[in-house]
């Protein structure tokens, strides 16, 4: 697949896990220009309230923000509404709250959506098996028994059944979620690292030429750029790598 520099940079999403705003900021200024997604996580959006997520949306920037909600399907809705009013482009919950869980979240959707017509409708996501999780954990310590691979397809069919637009997952499961889903599902993949890299505590990685290969639609890349003595240069490079 042939994909122009802006194409490319609009595939990478930086992870932005820093302690505080300050932190996060540089990082952003540091990468103007560069028309990338921006993540917020649980370390940033608890630390710097929502009014950072407003200032990356007013910069321009499309979000993703990244709060893998899993609670009960009230609770869940009452979230994706607070959320949607953010005016974020993507977030997400966990499939293995369940489908009743995961219709909330777009019930919690809609009533955002008809309490003002400005507001831009998000793809809800939802993650399927953390990357972080070997296949001995899967079964020995969280005990679901199976490959990674099954388990990640079947909350990925859960996510569809509820509606939802797309998943997390690896990009080691990206052709086998759209075998079952369907190629309109959305992959969005961390557990990137370019060749050489450190994998950090990820288990289940690739590089951001193979995942492109597989067809992932998303790739979210954190510590390879935001760790690295220049994040403008390695996610240059990891721009370069994708065109
Ligand atoms: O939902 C996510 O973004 C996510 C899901 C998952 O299964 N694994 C995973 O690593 N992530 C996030 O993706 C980012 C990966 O960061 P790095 O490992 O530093 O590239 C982190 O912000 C994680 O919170």
């Amino acid at each position: 697949m042939k994909l122009s520099r802006e194409e490319a940079a609009g595939r990478i999403m930086v992870a932005l896990d820093y302690p505080d705003a300050a932190a996060a900021e540089a990082l952003v200024n540091s990468l103007e220009g560069i028309p990338c997604y921006m993540k917020v996580g649980m370390q940033l959006f608890y630390a710097a309230s929502p009014g950072f997520v407003i200032g990356l949306k007013e910069r321009g920037y499309k979000v993703f923000l990244d709060l893998k909600m899993h609670d009960i399907p009230n609770t869940v809705k009452g979230g994706a509404n607070s959320i949607t009013k953010l005016g974020v482009d993507m977030f997400n919950v966990h499939a293995a709250g369940g489908v009743d869980m995961m219709k909330a979240a777009l019930e919690g959707v809609e009533q955002a959506l008809a309490s003002d017509v400005a507001l831009a409708r998000p793809l809800v996501i939802a993650v399927t098996q953390l990357t972080s999780t070997s296949k001995q954990v899967l079964n020995e310590e969280i005990g679901i028994n199976g490959s990674v691979e099954e388990a990640v397809v079947r909350y990925a069919q859960l996510a569809k059944q509820a509606g939802l637009g797309g998943v997390v997952a690896s990009p080691q499961e990206v052709q086998r979620i759209k075998a079952a889903c369907g190629a309109d599902f959305r992959t969005i993949t961390p557990g990137i690292r370019p060749a050489g890299a450190d994998p950090n505590d990820q288990s289940r990685i690739m590089t951001p030429r193979e995942a492109l290969q597989q067809g992932t639609d998303y790739m979210v890349i954190g510590r390879p750029i935001t760790a690295a003595a220049s994040p403008r240069l390695a996610l240059e490079s990891i721009i370069e790598e994708l065109i």
